[in-house]
């Protein structure tokens, strides 16, 4: 079978359980297209959704035909007519309306970054763990059937030896009027945010943690603006990244190996109205395209809600940030940063071989 040929991982509908009951937390931009994934995710139902304010809940819930308008994000939480929430916030409220939310009994589905560094990200799956409740950060590439294909080229050696591996994520100015991304207090800047992106595709791409990184921000006020960032493995392979808010729409990588590369122009998301691609360049200048089918939210949500494990997506999300934290140290002192805990990998599998 051909890339091409294989189908969607679109997982069946169930007949027997129950709904999963999301109540939604926060009324912004990208909650208006995870409600509708959720909403049309076989064996899941919007029962509720919390904004500070109530007429925002109200709006937000006539217009998505949520029976539930809920004023404050604590008010939802102790609703009984909910087993899991979706949190679309600023970075910074991650951590706590996680907890919150485990302590409550709620599974979890956060939007990315999952905090603000891995201490928390480690804290956000002990508190889950103990409340017996399963977690995902929203970061939906990593669910597209896509991404399963190209992960099984990874570890078959499919590409050869991989010595370098780059990944670009930019938006121009995604700013609205009342901006997190600009404001260091609600974890703002383009490295949380996008580098997330870029260090998330580079520990997916060579199954290993940096044992040193070091990055350059060109800075707004004190968020950085554009980081350029280099991460050295033990085996002497690289990876380089370039994310920032002041180019247009980038997200892609390539993974150069000693026999071929794989390019990716839109892993983060695919384009909207074109085939889901990729390419495999060969040393001899043959290029060949692959398409896929599937969606990469329902996919995921899919996951969240039923019983494989998903220590794998966890870890990853727990090891990225443990990167941009060692990227964070390294703009601070503007040196190179060397991770400590370089040796504790767990290596990132498709969810079919989990
Ligand atoms: N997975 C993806 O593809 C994407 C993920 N994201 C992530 O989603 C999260 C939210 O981003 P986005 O939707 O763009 O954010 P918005 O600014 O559009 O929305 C954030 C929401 O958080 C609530 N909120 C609570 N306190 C504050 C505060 N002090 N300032 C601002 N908002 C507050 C508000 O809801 P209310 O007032 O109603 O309570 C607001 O609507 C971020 O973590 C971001 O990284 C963003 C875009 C794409
Ligand atoms: O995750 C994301 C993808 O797209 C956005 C641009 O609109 C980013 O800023 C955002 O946080």
């Amino acid at each position: 079978m051909t890339a091409s040929e294989i189908p969607s991982a679109e997982p069946p509908a169930s007949t027997t359980r129950r709904d999963t009951r999301f109540g939604v937390i926060g009324t912004g931009r990208i909650t208006r297209r995870l409600v509708a994934d959720l909403q049309s995710t076989d064996g899941v139902a919007v029962t509720a959704i919390a904004s500070r304010d109530q007429q925002r809940a109200q709006w937000f819930a006539n217009q998505y035909g949520i029976a539930n308008a809920v004023t404050g994000y604590a008010a939802l939480l102790e609703r009984d007519d909910i087993d899991a929430v979706y949190i679309s916030l600023p970075p910074s409220m991650h951590h706590q309306w996680c907890v919150k939310a485990a302590e409550a009994g709620k599974h979890l589905l956060c939007e990315k970054p999952l905090a603000m560094n891995a201490e928390q990200a480690v804290e956000i799956d002990q508190v889950c763990s103990a409340s017996s409740v399963r977690w995902l950060d929203a970061t939906g590439w990593q669910h597209h059937p896509r991404t399963d294909q190209m992960k099984q080229w990874l570890l078959e050696n499919r590409f050869g030896e991989i010595g370098h591996v780059t990944a670009a994520v930019s938006f121009y100015k995604p700013f609205l009027s009342d901006e997190h991304r600009l404001d260091s207090s609600l974890g703002g800047g383009c490295l949380l945010d996008l580098a997330w992106y870029t260090c998330g595709l580079i520990r997916w791409a060579t199954d290993k943690m940096p044992v040193s990184v070091m990055g350059d921000a060109v800075m707004h006020g004190d968020v950085p603006m554009r980081v350029t960032g280099m991460l050295r493995f033990d085996d002497d392979s690289t990876a380089s990244f370039s994310c920032g808010y002041d180019t247009a729409t980038r997200k892609w990588f390539e993974v150069a190996g000693s026999a071929s590369s794989l390019i990716c122009d839109d892993f983060t998301r695919p384009w909207d109205d074109r085939p889901t691609r990729c390419w495999i360049h060969e040393a001899s200048g043959e290029v060949a395209s692959h398409t896929f089918g599937g969606a990469q939210e329902r996919v995921m949500i899919a996951k969240l809600v039923g019983d494989a494990s998903l220590k794998n997506y966890q870890t990853q999300a727990i090891d990225t940030h443990r990167i941009l934290d060692a990227l964070s140290k390294s703009l601070q002192s503007e040196t190179r940063v060397e991770l400590a805990d370089a040796a504790s990998v767990t290596s990132f599998v498709p969810s079919s071989r989990v």
